[in-house]
Order: C-alpha cells, then structure tokens, then sequence
C-alpha cells in the first residue's frame, strides 16, 4: 500500500492544522526554532527526528500541554487561543499513547465514552446510548470488536483500536499515532494500516510519529524531519529514500564505539565452555520446556510474536519468576531460578522492555541512573564505600558520547529526557556493569534510526570481548544484522532454529509457517 494511493488528501485543500514559527525553551534548553507544519484532512504526515530533536514536545504544544514561547497553532483556519488539553481535546485533537489509559475493568462503551458519558436528564448514565453509539463508530469502521467485551480480555491492538475509538467519539479530526506498532504482531500491523486507510477516507489526519523506517514508507503521505528543533521537508516518500532520510536527521554521525574500558569486568570466565546453558525451563503456563546454550561472544536472537513468551524468557532467566523451575548455568554454575541477586552476582544483566516502569529511576539523575548496577566497582576502595561524583559523571560521559545521548548534562533528571534518550541511558547503564552475559529486551525500541544502527553496534562490540547475548527484538532487520542464530519462540517453547544467513523476509516467513505449524501440533 503506498499512503498517496489510498489516501483522501489532495494537494490544493486548505490544511486541518497549521503550527506556525512555534518557538519553545525549557529554561535555557531551547527546544525548538520557528517551526513550521501542517497537515491536511486524509493525509498521513510523518514526523521523524532523532531523539530529543524536539517531535514530542512540538505535538505536545498541538495538544495544549505545553504553550509555545512563540507562534501560533491554526485549527481549520482558527488560531486557538490558550493551552489547555480539554480545550485542544474539544476541538479534536487526540493522541494515541504508546502506554494507553484504558480502565482493565471497564466494558469497551464504557472506555471509550468515559468523561463524556451520554446521560439520561443530566441524572444518570444513558448505557443504552452509549451502547448503540460504540457500536455504530465500530461498524462505521470495520473493526471486530464487541461494544460489551472487558478491556482486560482484549489484546494489545484492540486496545489501541478502543483509543482511537475514544478519540473520534470526542469529534477526533486530528489523530497524533506515537510509534502505534512497537507492541503488535504483524497481522495486527497489517489490521492498523488498513484502518489508517479508513481514518483517511474520513477526512481525519494523522501525524505518524516513528523510527520504524519501512512503515513511514509503507504509510505516510508525507514527511517532515525535525533537526536540533528545526524542522525540514515536507517531503514526499517517492522523493527521498531511508539513507537519505538518515543523514537529514544526523547531526555529525558519531563513530559507534563502545567506551573501551567499561569500569573494568565483574566476573570473569571460570571456564571456556558456554557463557549460558538452560536445560528445561519452565514457569506455570508460559514458557515450556527452553533449553538453549550461549557461547562466549554470541548473539542468540530469540523471534516471536508479541505473547510467545519472549520477555517472560528473559526475566525467567534473570530469576525474576519465582514460580520457575529448570537448570540454568552460567560459566558453568549453577543459578537457581527465581534468585535475581544471583544472577546479578553471577554477572547477568537485563536490559528491560519497559524502561520507565522498570528500567530507570526517574526522579534521580543521569549520573546516577547509569552508575546504579556498577556503584560496587565505582566505589573508592573496600574500606571507602562512596562514589565519588566525578567518577559517576565521566561514566555517563563516556556513554553520552558512545550513544549520542541528547542531555543537558549528567545531573539531569532521568523523567525529563526524551523517550529514546531514557532508553538509551537504561541500555548503557547495564553495559557500564560489564557483564558475561547481557539480556535484551527491545532494547532499540523508539530508538532514532541511526542509533538504532549504533547500538546494534555497541551489541556487536560489546558480544565480542566474550559476553553472551540474548537479543529478543521484533524488529526482523535487527534481529538478522545483530545475531548469530536466531531461535522461534512459539508459545512459550523454542520450536526452531530461522535458516543461517536468513534475510528479514525469510524470517517472516519462516516464523510465519512455524506460528501455523505449532497451531496444528497436537500438545504432547
Ligand atoms: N518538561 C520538560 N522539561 C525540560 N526539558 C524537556 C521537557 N520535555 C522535553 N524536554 C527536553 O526537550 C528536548 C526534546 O525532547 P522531545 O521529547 O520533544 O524529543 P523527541 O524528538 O520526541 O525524542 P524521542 O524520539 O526520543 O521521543 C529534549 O532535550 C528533552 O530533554
């Protein structure tokens, strides 16, 4: 599907929305420079940037969270005023969050009417109306959902079909999608795409937000690039190719070198067998019967679908399931599941999905997030437990530079940094541990399109001073350009090994027939 096909938009139609010479700073940080943008009913527009370029904060203006320093925000030819998120929200404006603010308990109607309930007299709720409207946007859009279904018995893209359905109960013109795929599978991908379609024979237009290069050409009328708060384009996709989109957001693209000496290594290599052998692991339900060995300096990509079991795996093996039962060494000794001290002690690290819940502490600074897992080894000596500051600010130097980390400075706090700077801080603080054997979880989730390059790099790098890797990703070009192997994870079980030297369309398919063949197994 190319976006300008099956899209509404034509050239020549006055824009829904016009953001123009906006200006904003946080305290000294200036943030953005008199940027331009506009989006017109039916278009798809990207926005790309490097992280902390400045894409979040310019959407967050459009929706009345942030007020601009200067310029204006022009709503079908109409300035609108104030900054306030109801008022923007009224007048249609709507974003779909990565992390989405649905109640688990709450039926599908009740989600996607609540805070604008229709009522009976002004006295009491009107669930009939409720009903029958959520079942008219659903038919109006072709999805398969039940207006009566509980939100917690629904899968991740429905979920994300409800928010939208939010959004255009509440008069939805302008649809703002921040990275909308990172959490479904490919079918459910294929499903979103479909109903953008849909959106854009509506008249609603979207601002699409990614680093998910093949997606933006896949479904994006057009494109615009935000450098260093300015903005650049807008572009057409035919016009211009991933390279050259790449080296539009670069700054001056930095060399990807692991800092040569991460704090020095924690545990070194008892033997010069396997970093990591798994025999038989299991936990209640979820993941059966994995055996899997890691060598000095591999990478074992692990390829699934989302639910296949691919994080519970991970976290199995860095003991946070107490409920897990197999054998798990590494460097030969034996670890006894459930024990995340143990692990760590024995020179795990897991670099998690979730890096706001999990992964950082948000309310500390840079420094000491990425110094947190290495302090025993920052320490001044065994009878000098500080750490001195300075050692802790040279750390996160050291990663700045390796990662192009966009911070103002090492006592920054972690919460006010930009989606795919936070990751990048979670990734480096669990390489600065020097681990033998590192798990990761999409570790280069809403990372910008050259540091995603960088940090396959770093994982490169990093695998050959000997330390195994794990690398779970649904990414099929990372996972191809980073592993050595890649294994299928089909619910729960490791089923296959994906062909060497397999491409990322091979993969796909390969795990595709997989998925169908585990479909027909009979369950031993
Ligand atoms: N509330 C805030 N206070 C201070 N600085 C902020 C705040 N919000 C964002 N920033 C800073 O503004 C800059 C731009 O951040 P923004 O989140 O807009 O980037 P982005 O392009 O969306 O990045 P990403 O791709 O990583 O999501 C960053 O340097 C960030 O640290």
């Amino acid at each position: 599907m190319t976006g300008a096909a099956s899209g509404a938009w034509e050239a020549g139609d006055p824009p829904l929305v016009s953001l123009r010479q906006i200006s904003k700073s946080f305290g000294a940080n200036r943030v953005l420079y008199d940027v331009d943008f506009e989006l017109f009913p039916g278009e798809v527009h990207a926005l790309l940037g490097e992280n902390g370029a400045g894409k979040s904060t310019l959407m967050k203006i459009l929706m009345g969270i942030h007020r601009a320093d200067a310029g204006e925000v022009v709503l079908q030819g109409e300035p609108i005023g104030g900054h306030s998120v109801s008022d923007h929200l009224s007048r249609g404006i709507a974003m779909i969050f990565q992390e989405l603010s649905l109640i688990p308990n709450g039926t599908v109607a009740e989600n996607v009417f609540l805070g604008h309930e229709p009522q009976v007299a002004r006295l009491w709720v009107d669930q009939r109306a409720m009903r029958r409207e959520t079942e008219r946007l659903i038919a109006s859009l072709g999805f398969e959902l039940s207006a009566d279904a509980e939100i917690r018995s629904l899968a991740f893209a429905q979920r994300q079909m409800v928010e939208i359905l939010k959004a255009l109960s509440r008069g939805a013109r302008v649809l703002i999608m921040d990275e909308p795929t990172s959490s479904l599978t490919m079918r459910e991908e294929t499903a979103l795409f479909e109903l953008i379609a849909g959106l854009k024979r509506r008249g609603i237009g979207i601002i699409y937000i990614s680093h998910r290069m093949a997606e933006i050409f896949a479904i994006a009328d057009r494109l615009s690039i935000i450098k260093d708060g300015r903005m650049i384009g807008p572009l057409k996709p035919g016009d211009t190719s991933v390279e050259k989109i790449a080296s539009m957001m670069s700054k001056a693209s930095s060399a990807a070198t692991l800092p040569a000496s991460p704090v020095t290594p924690a545990v070194r290599p008892t033997s010069a067998g396997p970093v990591l052998e798994v025999r038989s692991l299991a936990t209640r339900g979820k993941l059966r019967d994995v055996s899997l060995v890691v060598a000095p300096g591999e990478v074992v990509g692990i390829a699934g679908l989302v639910g296949s079991g691919r994080s519970t795996l991970l976290k199995a093996l860095f003991g946070l399931l107490p409920d897990c039962r197999g054998e798990i060494r590494l460097d030969g000794r034996v670890i006894a599941p459930g024990r995340t001290h143990a692990a760590l002690e024995a020179g795990m690290a897991l670099v998690p999905e979730d890096r706001r819940l999990e992964g950082l502490v948000v309310k500390h600074s840079l420094a000491d997030n990425i110094a947190l897992p290495s302090l025993d080894r920052l320490r001044l000596g065994r009878l000098l437990p500080m750490v001195p500051a300075a050692r802790q600010d040279r750390l996160f130097e050291r990663f700045r530079q390796a990662l192009n980390i966009v911070a103002t400075g090492p006592s920054q706090h972690a919460q006010l940094l930009s989606g795919g700077n936070q990751q990048k801080i979670v990734f480096g603080k669990w390489l600065a541990r020097a681990p033998r054997l590192l798990l990761l979880d999409e570790p280069t989730s809403g990372v910008d399109v050259n540091a995603k390059a960088e940090m396959r790099a770093l994982i490169r790098s990093t695998a050959a001073t000997g330390v195994g890797v794990v690398l779970v990703s649904s990414e099929f070009d990372e996972l191809v350009t980073t592993a050595d192997r890649i294994l299928i994870l089909v619910g729960g079980s490791i089923v296959a090994t994906a062909p060497d030297q397999a491409d990322e369309p091979t993969l796909r398919a390969f795990l595709q027939t997989e998925v169908t063949a585990a479909k027909t197994r009979v369950p031993a």
